[in-house]
């Protein structure tokens, strides 16, 4: 391979090319799908979607942790799903009570309310890159998504993590969450291995997934997560990528759910 350039600048100019081809690669494996056809005489920028990743795995398996340092390192805004619905529940709504219970006994909230929660998140915020985290936590949460926001997800992040080390985590997290106990933690198992496991499978079929170990320090998971994310930097930041200008440029929905 050497003997076929003759100078150093004329192998950079071929690295560069190589390059711009993997570029071009990962932008055609990253584009957003879009679910919903093109309605007649809209134009293209309503088309325009912000970037999505979610980001999955049992309850202790770092999501959140590794969110944090993937928002502030790459620029990514970083939604809660878990987070939301706490909030949801410590405001005067009417759904706050509701949430409490489904919480408290590890079950799933129902997919509108924590759909519109992340919708609303998403058109109020300045940037057009978001991690999801926590969330589709089951197939209607999934379906539901892809029905109210009108795209899939770029791809999904999956942190792999065994059951004892999720279950001591949890136990240590001491936050006050009324879920944070023995007897809940369990629960959350169950229901993650019965209803959210099938929802990461999904989107490895799809070739979407990108499974991450989740055992290790917070560091040495965040150097497994980091290649990802720089993969992604040309798209990101590249004027020709998919994301110009689509700040709250989320597709209509239907009447009921424009709200
Ligand atoms: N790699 C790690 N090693 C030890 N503790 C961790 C690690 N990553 C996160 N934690 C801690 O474990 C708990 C659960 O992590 P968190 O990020 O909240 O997980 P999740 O959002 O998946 O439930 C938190 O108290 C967090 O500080
Ligand atoms: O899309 C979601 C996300 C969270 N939850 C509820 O919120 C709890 C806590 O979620 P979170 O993501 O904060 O927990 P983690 O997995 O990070 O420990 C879950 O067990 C569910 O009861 C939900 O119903 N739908
Ligand atoms: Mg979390």
């Amino acid at each position: 391979m050497w003997r076929r350039f003759t100078s150093l600048p004329l192998f950079f100019s071929h690295l560069q090319q190589v390059r711009r081809a993997d570029e071009l690669k990962i932008c055609q494996a990253f584009c957003t799908e879009i679910v919903k056809p093109p309605v007649e005489g809209e134009s293209n920028s309503r088309r325009n979607i912000p970037f999505v990743a979610f980001v999955l795995g049992g309850p202790g398996s770092g999501k959140g942790t590794q969110c944090l340092k993937i928002a502030e390192t790459f620029g990514f805004d970083h939604i809660g799903a878990g987070d939301l619905l706490r909030k949801e529940m410590h405001s005067d709504s009417e759904n706050g009570a509701m949430i409490q219970k489904l919480m408290k006994e590890g079950s799933i909230a129902p997919s509108e309310v924590t759909v519109k929660l992340i919708k609303k998140a998403i058109e109020s915020a300045e940037n057009c890159k978001f991690l999801i985290d926590g969330f589709p936590r089951s197939e209607e949460n999934r379906v539901a998504y892809e029905r109210i926001i009108g795209a899939e997800p770029n791809f999904v992040l999956f942190f792999d993590c065994p059951e004892e080390v999720m279950v001591k985590r949890v136990l240590n997290r001491n936050e006050g969450r009324v879920d944070d106990n023995e007897h809940t933690v369990k629960e959350r198992l169950k229901v993650y291995k019965a209803i959210t496991l099938p929802v990461a499978n999904h989107y490895a079929k799809k070739g979407k997934l990108y499974k991450v170990d989740g055992t290790g320090t917070q560091e040495e998971i965040f150097e497994r997560v980091r290649p990802i994310f720089a993969s992604l930097r040309y798209i990101l930041c590249s004027p020709a990528a998919m994301l110009p200008s689509c700040r709250h440029k989320l597709i209509p929905t239907e009447a009921s759910d424009s709200n």
